[in-house]
């Protein structure tokens, strides 16, 4: 018999995600059906994402080899009917404030910075740079978590280092790009390039550095889909264009129109379905399927 969620104490709630204490030493990870566009939570959920990225996370957290907050497995006892499938049992850290993201190409916010002043965080790349640039070899950009609802800030490693210490910020930049690196040739032997994505890590009890929270996800990461590759050409969202698309070009609405997003058709909810799962079976090789909570 599973234990109720209400038996759990919210202690926060994402965009896409909420997180509950299970005791004092573990927490439960859910990841919910919600999409966001255009940093708005759409109102209609895309059914499985929830089980879908919380496998690519266990596929990475064991794939990469990396000292984790995994505290149980995907069937874990723990784990609420409600929420089986999509949640974890993680160990809870004191988790470090600094966004740690890696980019191996250049666009989104990193681009914006760069065209400003030719750098990223503080540090320098060459000139003549495009939107979809390589970055080689990929670079630490780390960022300050922003408020609910806001942006989190670019910030560079010398501010990492003023606020966690130079010792720790140097051991993230350098697990950063170590992690980003195995995650990006694993995912690049399966023919999807992994732009840039964002790890946190946290403290556990015993003074060890883990890596926590979701590990390179499609919401954590940037998916392209490397046969549409060309240098200096970024990509639309591997998960995400299918919902981008329809928003800004069939459905009347804009993002200017200062109002929410329509809700989405059934067509545009099972191919963005499709395109979460298809991730997930190439980058891990393994059938979706075969993940816990199905439909019985
Ligand atoms: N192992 C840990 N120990 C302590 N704290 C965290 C922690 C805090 N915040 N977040 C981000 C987040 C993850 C999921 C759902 C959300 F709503 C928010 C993660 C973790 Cl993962």
């Amino acid at each position: 018999m599973r234990p109720e969620l209400s038996e759990y104490t919210p202690i926060y709630s994402g965009k896409v995600r909420e997180l509950y204490a299970v005791d004092d030493e573990h927490l439960l990870l859910v990841a919910s059906d919600r999409i966001s566009a255009y940093d708005y939570i759409l109102d209609t959920p895309i059914p499985d994402k929830g089980r879908v990225l919380t496998a690519m996370s266990v596929f990475f957290f064991d794939a990469l080899g990396v000292p984790n907050h995994l505290a149980g497995p995907a069937d874990d006892p723990r784990i609420p009917e409600a929420v089986f499938g999509r949640a974890l049992i993680t160990r809870r850290l004191d988790m470090v404030p600094v966004e740690c993201v890696a980019r191996g190409y250049l666009t989104g916010s990193g681009l914006k910075e760069y065209r400003a002043n030719g750098e990223v965080c503080g540090v320098p790349l060459p000139a003549g740079l495009v939107d979809g640039s390589r970055i080689d070899p990929p670079i630490f950009t780390p960022a300050t978590k922003a408020a609910v609802g806001d942006h989190d800030e670019n910030v560079s490693f010398e501010r990492v280092a003023q606020d966690v210490g130079l010792e720790l910020a140097t051991q993230l930049r350098e697990l950063t790009l170590d992690v980003y690196a195995r995650g990006a040739d694993i995912a690049r032997d399966r023919g999807i390039i992994l732009a840039d994505t964002k790890f946190e890590f946290g403290r556990s009890s015993d003074g060890d550095l883990l890596l926590a929270d979701e590990v390179l996800t499609p919401d954590s990461s940037r998916y392209w889909d490397g046969a549409l590759y060309e240098p200096g050409k970024a990509l639309p969202s591997f998960d995400k264009q299918i919902v981008r698309d329809w928003l800004t070009k069939e459905s009347g609405w804009s993002t200017d129109a200062g109002t929410p997003p329509p809700p989405l058709p059934g067509d545009v909810v099972e191919r963005t379905r499709a395109r979460y799962i298809e991730a997930y079976e190439r980058i891990s090789g393994l059938s979706f399927a075969d993940w816990p909570g199905g439909a019985a």
